[in-house]
């Protein structure tokens, strides 16, 4: 089924365009917003797309403005697709308490299967199913495709990967939340998003995934990139790094990682890093 795009803002940056769209979401069952950046170079033939995943209190311009990614995706051919965290709209129930850490501008990437969210808090499919297939259909794409993220968006992108064998050529994360199940923030989205039984849980969890791949499984061969702020405030209590470093050094699993003295959470951080992190997908793709 086509689905009709709205444009929102067209804005012309280096050789291309930064774009925003807005469309009804047949998943998520509200409107959604995304923005993706052109290099000129895709009126003339296809390019491959990354998929960047944003962190929490994020919608799409977090990113777009902040990270100075379209330079070096202009540089390189590739287009950049950047969506929202969350459902949005005046019927999408957020946190009963208004926090940040839940519900809107904080979807974690997941299918929500508690009653009160599933039917608009359907992340997952959203990133990885309606919106490629929007993308395939609007834009001129190759079926190359990559996923990065930061922070709840860096597990989301981990996510991805790790449960879709084949539709991605590299994966990196910024900072990821590496094991939800065994951290605040992740708790209280796994317990809201899908309800109090934990049996469920490792399915959204990046290193409870690892822990179950099979020896052959081709996550185990696909490259990813992770980098972390040493100084970041959130380190120990919620991304734990340790925890995916070990996950995949029980499979074997090469990780080029690196900690960064110094850096803390924020798009600081991120700007340093996103050129590394756009030439590393750049080779895969
Ligand atoms: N209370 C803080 C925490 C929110 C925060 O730091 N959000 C990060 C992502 S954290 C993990 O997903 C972020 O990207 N913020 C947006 C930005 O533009 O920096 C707060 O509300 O700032």
């Amino acid at each position: 089924m086509t689905t009709a795009l709205c444009r929102v803002s067209s804005n012309r940056m280096f050789s291309g365009n930064h774009q925003r769209f807005s469309h009804h979401s047949n998943v998520n069952h509200c409107q959604m917003t995304f923005a993706i950046y052109q290099p000129a170079l895709a009126s003339e033939q296809a390019l491959p797309v990354l998929y960047w995943l944003s962190g929490l209190t994020c919608n799409d311009e977090n990113f777009s403005t902040k990270a100075g990614a379209q330079r070096v995706a202009d540089e390189l051919g590739m287009i950049l697709v950047m969506p929202d965290t969350s459902p949005r709209g005046d019927d999408v129930p957020d946190d009963i308490h208004g926090a940040y850490d839940f519900g809107l501008g904080a979807g974690f990437y997941v299918n929500a299967s508690a009653p009160q969210y599933q039917n608009h808090y359907q992340m997952y499919d959203y990133v990885t199913k309606e919106l490629p297939a929007i993308i395939a259909e609007n834009f001129n794409v190759t079926d190359k495709k990559s996923i990065s993220g930061h922070s709840m968006g860096g597990h989301g992108a981990l996510i991805c990967a790790i449960k879709n064998p084949g539709m991605y050529q590299s994966v990196s994360a910024f900072a990821p939340i590496t094991n939800p199940m065994n951290c605040p923030w992740g708790q209280k989205a796994l317990a809201g998003y899908l309800g109090d039984n934990q049996e469920s849980w490792w399915q959204w969890d990046s290193c409870e995934l690892i822990n179950s791949l099979a020896s052959d499984d081709p996550f185990l061969a696909l490259p990813l990139k992770v980098t972390q702020g040493l100084s970041d405030d959130f380190l120990n209590e919620q991304l734990k790094p340790q925890a995916l470093i070990e996950a995949c050094e029980g499979k074997g699993k090469v990780l080029d990682y690196t900690a960064a003295e110094g850096f803390d959470h924020s798009y600081f951080f991120i700007s340093t890093f996103i050129e590394d992190h756009l030439r590393f997908h750049r080779k895969y793709l």
